[in-house]
């Protein structure tokens, strides 16, 4: 039986039976990270916190640096010495934030002959057509390969990476299923270890997502004003927050979601609503799912939520901000601060 623990947000796992029967080995798992600049709560707590479960079920993680497929993905003008300050800033972060996996670098892999013979391998049982389709896994439209052609590259790239490491599970938010179901029908057909794909739910942009696709509306570093990152000040948290898109419905709302997918998950057992006592006084709200009841009943302001999520968020996120303040060279020398 797969525990609550392990399960919560994830969206799926491809195939539940095999992932069960991974646990009872010492299965080796990852995620990649491109080490591209800031850590959102999507990267930092939603994926950090996977990670941090699955290495406390008996996983051996990976968090994999992808310095070359950042590069590639011109994160930094494609600058490979600022990607790896970012990495080890990455790194950072992860450890105050309570998550020490194993770390690899692309760059490992790259300086073997054996890694280019999978690449090439991958590409020869993989169409023009589907590895276009794929590159969503790497925040980009099919169409971005028309003018740099090395982007096709990519998604072979991160295919061979988990047949390289023979990786028992490849973990992702659901943006990167392409790449995992990719690795999965090609295992068999060219004799490498076949992944268990984990994916997680995906926090939605600060601006709200509507009927876009969750993938192109999900909260990222690269969409502006979409992402609450974990180094965030208290000022900063409270802005953000106050004008986050939050309308009266469920559905599609990002700071709901933030108390689900982060507070609740891992966080908090109650949330306290401060309210003056000519407004019935402090709320205490004792689950997610009595959040969500009294706030669908409109019992609760989308002001009063916001002011409460933002209180916690500056709470748990207090020790990344003292990190910060402590070892803020690297920032600066990438120009975040000043
Ligand atoms: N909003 C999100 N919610 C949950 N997980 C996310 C979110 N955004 C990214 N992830 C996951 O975090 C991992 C790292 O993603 P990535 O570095 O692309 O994040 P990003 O900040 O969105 O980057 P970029 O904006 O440059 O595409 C991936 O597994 C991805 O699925
Ligand atoms: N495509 C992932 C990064 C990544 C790169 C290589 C990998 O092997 C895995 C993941 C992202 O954009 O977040």
């Amino acid at each position: 039986m797969l525990s609550w623990e392990i399960m919560r947000n994830v969206e799926e796992v491809i195939t539940l039976e095999e992932f069960e029967n991974a646990l009872k080995g010492n299965p080796k798992g990852y995620v990649g990270l491109e080490p591209s600049g800031r850590v959102h709560l999507g990267t930092g707590l939603i994926i950090g916190n996977k990670v941090k479960d699955l290495m406390d079920n008996g996983v051996d993680m990976i968090v994999f640096l992808a310095d070359w497929h950042a590069m590639i993905n011109d994160k930094f003008g494609g600058d490979i010495e600022k990607i790896r300050l970012a990495g080890e800033y990455m790194k950072g972060v992860f450890s105050a934030l309570g998550i020490r996996p194993r770390y690899i670098w692309a760059d490992e892999l790259v300086s073997k002959k054996e890694y280019w013979e999978k690449v090439i391998r991958v590409a020869k049982k993989t169409t023009l057509k589907r590895v276009k389709r794929a590159m969503t896994i790497m925040g980009r439209k099919e169409d971005e390969a028309e003018l740099d052609s090395s982007k096709i590259i990519y998604p072979f790239m991160q295919v061979s990476d988990i047949f390289d490491m023979e990786l028992d599970i490849a973990l992702g938010g659901m943006d990167q299923r392409h790449a995992h179901m990719l690795a999965r029908d090609l295992a068999d057909k060219l004799g490498y270890k076949k992944p268990v794909a984990i994916h997680t739910v995906l926090l939605a942009s600060l601006k709200g997502a509507g009927r876009m696709d969750p993938a192109e509306a999900k909260m990222s570093k690269s969409k502006e004003g979409s992402a609450i990152f974990v180094e965030d000040t208290e000022d900063d948290i409270r802005r953000k927050m106050k004008k986050a898109f939050c309308p009266p419905e469920i559905e599609g709302n990002p700071v709901l979601q933030i108390a689900k997918h982060v507070l609740f998950a891992y966080y908090i057992e109650k949330l306290v609503i401060p309210r003056p006592e000519k407004w019935g006084g402090d709320l205490v709200i004792n689950s997610y799912e009595e959040l969500e009841k009294i706030y669908g009943e409109g019992e609760l302001h989308p002001m009063d939520l916001k002011n409460a999520v933002a209180n916690e968020l500056i709470r748990i996120l207090k020790p990344i901000r003292d990190y910060i303040e402590k070892n803020d060279d690297i920032p600066r020398a990438l120009g975040w601060i000043k």
